[in-house]
This record gives structure tokens, sequence and C-alpha cells, in this order.
């Protein structure tokens, strides 16, 4: 059997504040760390030991990553960062409270802007001084394949040459891979792994700092996936994500 474990960050600041992330790389909370102390923990708990660990470009997952790997006792094991497992990018709501949104253009909107397959946000505008082009981080990625705004479909063919040129192909000598990214980024691999139609990947919520497995045979199929942890306090975890594009998040009437 071969494993791959999904990870999203844990809570960074923007996370915090409700805020439209994507490509802004914001740092982690206490809160943030500590979840991905503990998601390191249990992983541990669990028998893991990774081959490889894969990355973003993104402090909140290369933070939350080294967290893990160090309550793992596995800091030596090769990490490989990329811009392809960065976070959808959000365009101009980057910055913007979600439920601030909402209330302006409506739930409705503001649901299909964060999850929808094809829609994408109005994009930043080439002079803007968020524009990635002008981020020196990404200077060796041709100016075409960097993303002024992307929608998930956009997000998930960046991702895919990473992944299957990459990751996957690893799995033929490793056995066990680890992949820390974003909501989003994760949300379209998943999409692809378990061959989620467009119209019903709108129904998956990714919680902060849950890790989630996929089990492959030998033969590399799909045999398995399920997160660690108790199923309850996850759908309840799932729920809240949701909830950050309501006008009132927390369930306040
Ligand atoms: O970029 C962001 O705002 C978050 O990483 C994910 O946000 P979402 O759950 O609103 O898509």
């Amino acid at each position: 059997m071969k494993r791959i474990v999904l990870l999203r960050h844990g809570e960074s600041t923007w996370n915090k504040d409700n805020r439209f992330t994507g490509w802004t790389d914001v740092d982690l909370t206490e809160k943030g760390i500590a979840d991905a102390n503990q998601a390191g923990t249990l992983l541990k708990e669990k028998g893991f030991h990774f081959d490889k660990a894969y990355t973003s470009f993104l402090k909140r997952a290369v933070k939350t990553l080294n967290c893990v790997l160090d309550k793992m006792d596995q800091d030596w094991i090769p990490v490989e960062k990329s811009w392809r497992l960065n976070e959808k990018h959000y365009g101009v709501l980057q910055g913007l409270n979600k439920s601030e949104t909402a209330s302006k253009y409506g739930e409705e909107q503001v649901l299909i802007w964060r999850r929808s397959f094809n829609v994408a946000p109005k994009a930043l505008s080439e002079d803007d001084p968020r524009n990635p082009k002008t981020d020196t981080r990404y200077k060796e990625v041709p100016d075409k394949d960097l993303p002024r705004t992307e929608s998930l479909k956009e997000t998930v063919e960046r991702i895919l040459p990473y992944w299957k040129c990459i990751i996957f192909p690893n799995l033929a000598t490793a056995n066990e891979l680890l992949v820390v990214a974003h909501g989003n980024s994760l949300r379209g691999i998943i999409k692809y792994l378990k061959h989620i139609p467009d119209e019903e990947i709108v129904g998956l919520n990714l919680p902060t700092a849950i890790p989630y497995v996929f089990e492959f045979d030998d033969d590399l199929n799909l045999k398995k996936d399920y997160f660690l942890g108790d199923p309850e306090e996850i759908k309840k975890l799932m729920e809240a994500v949701a909830d950050q594009g309501k006008t009132t998040p927390d369930g306040r009437k």
C-alpha cells in the first residue's frame, strides 16, 4: 500500500480576519502553529514515515510543513517547493473580508467566487502592486503562466502538470508522500483524484490542518481516502469553512 497525505496549512492571520487570501503571503497565527503541531503529532502517532514532502511558495504552507516534520522528527526528509501548489489566485478579492463581500454582492455570488469550478473573480490590473510578475520569487515562471486571478478550473490546470509529472510518479519508488498546500489548490487535486464532477465540487470545504489520507494499491489505483480525526468534529470544521462566505460567518443572526 502507498499513501499520499494532503494537508491544508494551519490558521493564517487572514483566515482569522476572514479575508480572501489567495497568493497573498500571510503568516500563521499562534493557533495556526498549534494546529500544525497537532497535525504532526497525529501523523507521528499514526505511524507515517514520509519519503518526501511538497509545498507551495507561500509561508503559511511552508511553515505548517516545517511544524509537522519537526513534530514527526522527520525534518531531514527532502522537501520540494513549487509555485504550482499555491492557493487559487483570488484576483481583486484578495484582502477583502468575505462576510462584508457577501453583504455587498450577496452570499450566492460569494459562493460562486469561492466554490464554483469555472468562474474567476475580476483580475488584478497589470499595474497592481500585487501582480505576481513583480514578485521576485516567481522570476523563473513565464509571465503567461502567472495568474492575475483564477477559477478553480485554471488552478487545476496549473497544478496538474506538477502533480502528474513530479509528485505522483514518485509513488513508483516511495511509499508515503506529504503535500502541504491550500484549501483550493488541494480541492483541485482532490477533484482530480476522486473524479468529482464540476457541479459537485462546490460542496467540498477543507478544514485547516486536518490530514487527508489517500491510499493506493501497488498499481497506484486509489483504494481509499479518509481524514484523520473525529468525523463529527471534522464535519463541524468543514461547515465553519463554508460559513465564512455568509454575511454572519459565526452563526449570529
Ligand atoms: O485564499 C483564501 O482566502 C483561503 O485560502 C481559502 O479561502 P476560501 O475557503 O474562501 O476559498
